[in-house]
């Protein structure tokens, strides 16, 4: 059965960097759209608050006090009824295009009410303005998300949602002017100039071209079903039914009419077909029925309506006091409101910044409620004398206690995130940045009684998680159910994080077509016509596990890292890679480095040189410590943090490696002789296809990012285990002596012939790969009876398969190289995966094992190693380091901050010169 909580937008497009997405609005262009969509936001809340004070008037026009209730009411009911609608269709099709529907929707709604000559109709175009309106709000994030780069996201939206309250307040005294010194009509004519203003800006400034996804790129039929038209339906229906009844009950007709009783009918029989539909639905629902069963949901769901309550009766009742009671003009009535509304957003916002600050939320709405029981109470007591301070001052109770408690449910869900609740909230962001590992760890737990895939919230994106070892595998191997989880997919995103635009991602997933001109005939570069992205993964292949190219890499990466590995090049091991700034000597024989700074130094700057030649060095002299300092961060990137303007601590490598892959592709070919194989066509044939340059400097990036994203870190793990235990230290230098009988390194015979090594490399590997692999759903999968909706992306943690006591046993967190010494049982463990398998199986997997036994050799060939023991504790050993825990892995990941070992280096009387 299903367990997730809500579907929700993907906001894959806005991810790419700022300078490089194409639909981004920049300076005036932008300030105008963002305006606009303030207008939008404001005549989406002006319209809920203006009628108040027209109401006595139009009721006075048309004669009908019995229907005062449905002239809020009936825009209330498709304003909420259709949010779901709409949220579905911004998340299926052109986010343009749907709030450009819902204006037009809203203006004919408008224009309805303003003409309207009978009550009826009136009530009719309050219902089709409602119906144009709950498209405004969520249109207005959407577009957000296109046209402001995601970090700018949230300031935007701020700004746009402030366009609600703005309304709040004015509505009344806009209401009440225009009513007063115009008429009624005006309320509504108002919104016709403003929506077409609306309308024509954002026709002509917001681009129609957004970011891919696959919940877009799904069939129309498909898309169709996927907005849940019946349960709308079927919803609309029965609150309809609901309204009526208790409308009409006891007013126009008595509560045993038959016409009451058979709404009453109606409205229990629609509920019941509501809620087996609901249920059939599953994840498709209109409103998941799981989330009915969650107690924070429920409860919320009581305090809003009862809060609901209060203001829609507040917002009719007390204007008519005003007006009718009191005899104050409808402006003045609208000014009287104000008493009420301004400490509402007052107390709304402060109270919003002290939870979210300390995170206790019960008190503030405990004490709101009482607040606003009280200010109710007061307010029961004036009448057609009572004096301005006194009912004044009931007001500012009232609102105070209603603006201290009526948002709280939202903002619980935000702040309070109960990682045992795990389906319940609407946000999972902070456990998941905080421990990832444990959030999962929970989620299974919690889910344990089916273990099927758990759904979490992510960034506003539902999000899916596998728990059990099968599916994780199942995934790898391609199951039955696996072809509907699309890898494509979720590089195609990976590569708008690292700069290419969008426009060129969907170009690098076309196939080339006979005629077009990327498909060229007897074409050597791209002989088989693959899509670009296809065409990279070709090209991995092609460089990491072809013999003739892969020794010519590994060669050259022995021979740089040959290089590096001597006393007097060791000076890079003084930097602060990981907050241990060690202090070393003048270079000498004798050196004392922190290992994490060895190992990645060493290891990133002969990658790069392998990779690239010398020509990044020359670009970007630092370029290795910015490649470390990127890895550290890619996080930020690669799940789409915002970078506070360009401050966050990613940004400063990326853009200068970007600078340096800017300076490289800008050389002729001809000198860039000393690129690898791989550089050499993907260039080439992005040249043909015409990729810009930005773009082209992203899918470098990536590529080279994918060689190095796990490479340090388990290299650090390897050599880490090795200098800590003597005993391995001395089996390890035995064997890679061997490596060295010609004078020269021999990396085939290190990789072949060393079983002490094989085991501690693949015992290294299971403790260390608690990394990610991630899908998105392609086509509606069906996973243990859950349904997985398409277009949602899901994590497979590779950490259910490596760290399960039922696979490895009690002793899991030990580190054990003798469970891989018996080679057939652990290795040939279907649960045994550091490098994945299937399709996306590691092509860096010979490599990566051929590099890290050649940093070794060369390491216990040059030096005697010699563990030191902590600062100020002489003779101790010192702890092992931990793992990194904090952030969500982007490849293997390294120790915590300030942890680490040190080592003391004495170079070797034959690797003396
Ligand atoms: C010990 C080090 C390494 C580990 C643990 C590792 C692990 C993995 C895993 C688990 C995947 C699959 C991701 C998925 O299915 O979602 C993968 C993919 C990949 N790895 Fe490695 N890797 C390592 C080293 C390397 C090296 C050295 C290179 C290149 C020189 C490399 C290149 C790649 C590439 C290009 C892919 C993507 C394959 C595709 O697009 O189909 N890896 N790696």
């Amino acid at each position: 059965m299903s367990r997730s909580f809500s579907v929700q937008r993907r906001g894959s497009s806005s991810t790419s960097p700022p300078s490089e997405a194409n639909s981004h609005l920049h300076s005036w262009s932008l300030l105008i759209v963002i305006g606009t969509l303030c207008l939008g936001a404001f005549l989406y809340g002006l319209d809920a608050n203006i009628v108040g004070t027209a109401v006595p008037r139009i009721t006075t026009d048309f004669q009908s006090l019995s229907a005062v209730a449905w002239y809020g009411a009936s825009y209330l009911l498709t304003v909420t009824a259709f949010q779901p609608l709409f949220g579905n269709l911004y998340r299926f099709f052109n986010s343009k295009i749907v709030y450009l529907v819902s204006l037009f929707i809203f203006e004919a709604g408008s224009i309805v009410c303003a003409t309207a000559r009978t009550s009826d109709i009136l009530i009719f175009g309050r219902a089709l303005l409602g119906f144009g309106a709950s498209g405004l709000l969520q249109g207005a994030l959407a577009i957000l998300g296109s046209i402001v780069p995601l970090e700018k996201v949230p300031v935007f939206q701020g700004i746009v949602i402030s366009g609600v309250g703005i309304s709040v307040c004015a509505g009344p005294i806009v209401g009440g002017a225009l009513t007063q010194y115009a008429s009624w009509r005006w309320c509504f004519w108002i919104n016709v100039p403003a929506g077409f203003f609306a309308l024509v800006i954002i026709f002509l400034f917001v681009p129609l071209a957004e970011g891919f996804t696959e919940a877009k790129a799904l069939p129309l039929r498909q898309k169709l079903s996927h907005t849940d038209p019946i349960g709308t339906i079927l919803f609309l229906g029965l609150v309809c039914c609901l309204l009526l009844a208790l409308t009409w009950g006891g007013q126009q007709y008595s509560w045993g009419n038959s016409r009451i009783i058979s709404l009453f009918t109606c409205f229990g029989m629609l509920l019941l077909c509501f809620c087996f539909w609901d249920w059939k639905q599953g994840d498709l629902a209109l409103i998941p029925l799981q989330v009915l069963r969650k107690r924070s949901v429920v409860m919320g769901a009581i305090v809003l309506f009862n809060y609901g309550l209060v203001m829609y009766l507040y917002g009719y009742y007390i204007p008519m006091l005003f007006q009718t009671v009191q005899g104050a003009s409808a402006t003045e009535s609208g000014v009287r409101y104000i008493a009420m509304m301004v400490p509402q957003i007052v107390t709304l916002a402060l109270t919003g910044a002290v939870v979210s600050k300390w995170g206790h939320y019960v008190p503030y709405m405990i004490a709101g409620g009482i607040i606003a029981s009280v200010g109710s109470g007061l307010l029961t007591t004036i009448g057609i004398a009572t004096p301005t301070t006194q009912w004044a001052t009931y007001l500012v109770v009232t609102g105070i206690g209603v603006g201290m408690a009526s948002q709280l449910p939202y903002t619980a869900l935000q702040v309070v995130l109960d990682s045992s609740d795990i389906a319940t909230g609407n946000g999972h962001l902070k456990p998941f940045f905080t421990n990832c590992h444990q959030l999962i760890d929970d989620a299974i737990t919690y889910f344990e009684d089916t273990d099927e895939p758990f759904a979490f919230q992510l960034c506003g994106v539902t999000t899916y998680g596998l728990s059990r070892p099968a599916d994780v595998t199942g995934i790898l191997d391609g199951a039955s159910w696996a072809h509907g989880m699309d890898f494509e997919f979720f590089i195609s995103e990976v590569m708008e994080k690292f700069g290419m635009t969008s426009k060129e991602v969907e170009r690098a997933r076309h196939m080339p077509q006979p005629g077009e001109a990327s498909y060229i005939e007897n074409n050597n570069t791209n002989p088989r016509h693959l899509s670009l992205i296809q065409f990279v993964q070709d090209l991995y292949k092609r460089q990491f596990l072809e013999p003739a190219n892969l020794d010519r890499l590994s060669k050259k990466f022995s021979e740089f890292l040959g290089v590096t590995l001597h006393s007097q090049n060791l000076d890079f091991c003084t930097r602060d890679y990981n907050g241990c700034l060690y202090s070393i000597g003048a270079p000498g024989r004798q050196r004392e480095v922190s290992l994490y700074s060895l190992v990645a130094g060493s290891m990133v700057d002969a990658t790069l040189r392998a990779l690239f030649g010398p020509y990044l060095h020359n670009f970007e002299p630092d370029i290795v410590d910015q490649v470390i300092e990127f890895n550290a961060h890619a996080w930020i990137l690669f799940y789409g943090l915002p970078d506070f303007f360009g401050r966050a601590p990613v940004c400063e490598p990326r853009d200068r490696i970007r600078a340096a892959f800017r300076a490289f592709i800008d050389m002729p070919e001809e000198q860039r002789s000393e690129q690898c194989f791989a550089f050499k066509h993907l260039l080439r044939w992005m040249e043909v296809l015409d990729i810009d340059k930005e773009s082209r400097v992203g899918l470098l990036f990536l590529f080279f990012f994918a060689s190095i994203a796990n490479e340090q870190n388990a290299c650090y793990w390897f050599v880490a285990h090795i200098v800590y235990d003597e005993e391995l230290l001395d089996a390890s230098r035995k064997e890679t002596e061997l490596a060295w009988q010609s004078g020269q390194l021999d990396v085939k015979y290190l990789t072949s012939n060393c079983p002490k090594l094989d085991a501690i490399f693949s015992e290294t590997l299971r403790q260390r790969t608690n990394t990610f692999g991630w899908r998105v759903v392609k086509e509606e999968t069906v996973i243990r009876g859950k349904k997985l909706v398409p277009g949602t992306p899901v994590l497979i943690p590779m950490r259910v398969l490596h760290t399960n006591k039922n696979i490895w046993g009690s002793d899991v967190d030990e580190f054990d190289p003798n469970r891989f010494s018996k080679k057939a049982k652990a290795l040939q463990q279907p649960y045994y995966r550091p490098f994945a398998g299937g399709p996306t199986y590691c092509p860096g997997r010979i490599l990566a094992k051929r590099e890290t036994y050649a940093f070794l050799a060369i390491l216990l060939r040059r030096f005697d190693i010699t563990l030191l023991p902590p600062f100020g504790a002489p003779g101790r050993k010192p702890a092992f380091p931990l793992m990194e825990a904090c952030r969500p892995p982007t490849g293997v990941k390294g120790p915590q901050p300030n942890m680490d070992l040190f080592v003391r280096l004495d170079e070797r009387a034959s690797e003396k010169s």
